[in-house]
């Protein structure tokens, strides 16, 4: 193989297992690919670097919705905790919860958005993103509250830059709305089948395995 492109791939709902963690069969062909790798996450900045230093690959992360990423030893942030915290303490002083229990660790390492459970009153939450120029994004996993001009696909162009690409040259796997950015950007989109309408509609090609299984099918037809 050697014209694999680079690749950005999402992970909850993309690396994983139906019943939740990673499934380990992507280990060996994310390890194993040619070219650079970027994971692209709405989880907070040391989940995919986490990820990224037990699978043994450089630590190509863009987190937090691309709040934030790191590429060739440099970080790169782009949203404002500050805008957030703001419309947390709103949300939070008009009855909301964000819903991770006491010890939040979802939210605990964040340096600029805010997760939020998908069981938490999201009409409030709207409310309250719409009053501080913040937007909701629904990722089938969590809402997450963030500036509408942060994105993982923005932060792709950055990062794609630093590693001497074009966003244009890389696929992308990802299964929600926060991916919707990334498709737009890359050459190649591919959407597992359990993507949410979103991420269906704006992927170049639906595949028919759902989680891990659709993304290796990707992977496989990428380096076939
Ligand atoms: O944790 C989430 O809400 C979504 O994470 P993902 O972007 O890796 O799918
Ligand atoms: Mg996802």
């Amino acid at each position: 193989m050697t014209d694999a492109p680079p690749l950005v791939l999402d992970i909850d709902g993309t690396l994983t297992r139906p019943e939740g963690g990673i499934d380990p069969r992507v280990f060996e062909p994310v390890r194993e690919w040619p070219a650079p790798v970027v994971l692209a996450t709405g989880k907070a900045f040391p989940y995919p670097v986490s990820l990224c230093t037990f699978m043994a690959i450089e630590e190509r992360v863009i987190a937090e919705n691309g709040g934030i990423a790191h590429v060739n030893d440099e970080v790169l942030v782009h949203g404002d905790r500050e805008r957030t915290t703001a419309a947390v303490e709103a949300f939070q002083a008009a009855g909301g919860d964000l819903g991770w229990g006491d010890v939040d660790l979802v939210n605990r390492w964040r340096e600029t958005e805010v997760a939020v459970t998908l069981d938490a009153d999201e009409a409030l939450l709207r409310e309250v993103a719409a009053e501080h120029d913040l937007e909701v994004v629904d990722t089938g996993y969590a809402f997450h509250l963030k500036q509408p001009d942060m994105s993982k696909g923005l932060m792709l162009e950055r990062v794609a830059d630093r590693l001497g690409y074009e966003p244009a040259a890389f696929a992308a796997v990802g299964d929600s709305e926060n991916d919707v950015s990334t498709f737009e950007r890359v050459g190649r989109s591919f959407a597992p089948s359990n993507a949410d309408d979103r991420a269906l509609a704006a992927a170049d090609v639906t595949l028919d395995g759902a989680h891990a299984d659709g993304t290796l099918d990707a992977l496989a037809r990428l380096r076939a």
